[in-house]
């Protein structure tokens, strides 16, 4: 009986140099893109921001119209960038993330007479692309990297960007499901949780961890989700610019359900592979056995807090 993971697949992530020439980015991921498929990979992943600088007074310039589906060729480049990418490269392809801008009121309605303008929500999304270029899903990052660690890093996504409010699974025809975050939705266990529950084989995050938390907590979450749910974990970021504002670690890699990093990348800009074998997650499924030993009438819903404590005597 075929498991999760219906069949070993290669993936690359892609640790990409961008800079602030949207064109230019986007033509430079095309050949990286490419590249990987040259080499093998079926699966293909782009990092968060990919097509731009990161940071929130880069996301309003950069933004893309990617709504009503599909948007003009004129109102979102990159979308048809990364579907002729994946069409042209034969891949499934995540297609990392670029800042979205969706108009809320129209033109001439009631709520633009009183607002006096149109209003709208800028979003940080990951599109995914099939082997034929078609488009899969759409993941609107859903916890906001808003941080303030002293003498380190001040960030506040939220003054500029609104969440997205689903959990995504995306199903990769031939190989089976897998679950969608951005970055700091790494930090939430819950979204990995859901995805692996509902039968995700594993959990891919385009992110851009920075210089202060990359250190410690980037490859611990990338392990401690494979752990959790004993999936496959692959997380990609941009490869480090020292001139930026926002100094991304790097260090993209990829965990197996053991909590192994089979391969991960340094600051530069490098294509990270990684050969998967679902016969991992089956294996370590039978000999640590988690998911048939949880203990449901202890917690039944945790994600409400309603759980019974009572303090020790
Ligand atoms: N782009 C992000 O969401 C960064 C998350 C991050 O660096 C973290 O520490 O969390």
């Amino acid at each position: 009986m075929a498991g999760l993971l219906k069949k070993p697949v290669k993936i690359a992530l892609v640790q990409l140099a961008s800079g602030s020439d949207k064109a230019a980015n986007l033509k430079h991921a095309r050949e990286k893109v490419l590249e990987a498929a040259s080499s093998g990979a079926e699966i293909v992943v782009l990092p968060e921001c990919f097509n731009s600088p990161y940071g929130t007074q880069y996301f309003p310039k950069y933004a893309e119209q990617l709504l009503p589906s599909p948007p003009s060729e004129e109102q979102a480049p990159s979308f048809y960038a990364l579907a002729a990418m994946a069409r042209d490269a034969g891949v499934f392809l995540i297609g990392g993330s670029i800042p979205e801008r969706e108009v809320v009121g129209k033109a001439g309605t009631e709520e633009k007479e009183k607002e006096g303008k149109e209003k709208e929500k800028l979003y940080n999304t990951s599109l995914v692309f099939g082997r034929k270029g078609e488009l899969l899903a759409t993941h609107r990052k859903v916890h906001l990297f808003d941080i303030d660690i002293p003498g380190g890093i001040t960030f506040m996504e939220s003054e500029v960007l609104s969440p997205g409010n689903k959990v995504t699974i995306v199903d990769f025809e031939g190989y089976g499901k897998v679950g969608l975050g951005i970055c700091y939705d790494v930090r939430f266990p819950e979204l990995a949780m859901v995805a692996a529950r509902k039968g995700a084989w594993g959990v891919f995050y385009p992110g851009a961890f920075n210089t202060t938390t990359g250190p410690l907590h980037w490859r611990l979450l990338g392990q401690s989700r494979a752990v959790d749910n004993q999936v496959y974990v692959a997380m990609c970021s941009p490869a480090r610019d020292e001139s930026a504002s926002y100094r991304a670690w790097g260090h993209s890699l990829v965990a197996d359900p053991m909590g192994k990093v089979l391969g991960e990348a340094g600051e530069g800009e490098e294509i990270i592979y990684a050969e998967l074998d679902g016969a991992e997650i089956e294996k370590t499924r039978k000999g640590i056995p988690v998911s048939e030993q949880r203990r449901f009438e202890v917690y039944p819903d945790v994600s409400k807090g309603a759980v019974k404590y009572e303090e020790d005597p």
